[in-house]
């Protein structure tokens, strides 16, 4: 087992979906996959492997926040041996023509967080993307499914209740689609140890209107992006 993970070698496939709610990852895992096993239980973030059409997929919750995804990212990656992490997550839209349930993959993910400003020493703004090859796959995924995908440049935040809405105005200014709170960490940690990665996100607030899911459509809505995110794992 890592320090945070209490499966044994060879207990997680190279192929892990990775949403926050450690509940999401049991609702994945009951309700997608084959013959689920759950390999860890520490601290509450459960993760489970099973089969999906055949072929291996972990489900593992990650907790909310950079920090909390980081380790888990890392831990995957270097002690588990995992190749490909593809985040299944909810998230605020800011642009004003996502809806709720609309399914969002994020290209690139701007951030606030100071993680790798100390990564760079301040000197680099560095730009966390997503694996291209995950990309692409996942917009075929949900063209097959016929499931609407929105690509585009995303916000992880550090802090869900903001101080600054003026600062998100701004970002929607620039593009930004919605805000989340781990994708930028999990593109750059899977970049640093040479896995890939890709967020997946379903819009569960609109931040600009107010609105949010009621939870008939928070379950049709995350089975859709579920099923995107299985499918470009095996692919
Ligand atoms: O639904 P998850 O994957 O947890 O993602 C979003 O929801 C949490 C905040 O409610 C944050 O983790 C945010 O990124
Ligand atoms: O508004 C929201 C909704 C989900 N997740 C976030 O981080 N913000």
């Amino acid at each position: 087992m890592s320090v945070h993970i209490g499966g044994k070698p060879g207990d997680i496939a190279e192929r892990v979906l990775l949403p926050g709610d450690p509940m999401r990852a049991k609702w994945i895992a009951e309700t997608f996959l084959e013959d689920p096993v759950c390999y860890t239980q520490v601290r509450g973030m459960l993760g489970f492997t099973g089969t999906w059409q055949g072929v291996r997929v972990s489900v593992q919750g990650s907790g909310m926040g950079m920090p909390s995804a980081s380790i888990y990212t890392h831990e995957l990656i270097n002690e588990y041996g995992v190749k490909s992490v593809i985040r299944i997550g909810s998230c605020g839209a800011l642009a004003m023509d996502l809806n709720l349930g609309d399914v969002v993959a994020a290209i690139g993910s701007a951030t606030d967080s100071n993680m790798n400003r100390a990564r760079f020493d301040g000197l680099i703004d560095y730009a966390p993307v997503a694996d291209f090859g995950l990309l692409r796959t996942a917009v075929d995924v949900a063209e097959a499914q016929g499931v609407p995908i929105r690509v585009g440049p995303i916000l992880a935040a550090d802090a869900f209740y903001t101080d600054r809405p003026d600062l998100y105005d701004a970002l929607a200014d620039y593009g930004v689609l919605a805000v989340e709170m781990e994708s930028a960490a999990i593109y750059t940690i899977a970049a640093r140890y040479g896995a890939k990665a890709l967020t997946i996100l379903t819009v569960s607030d609109h931040i600009k209107r107010g609105e949010a899911m009621d939870s008939a459509q928070r379950e049709q809505g995350f089975s859709n992006m579920v099923r995107i995110g299985l499918a470009t794992a095996i692919a």
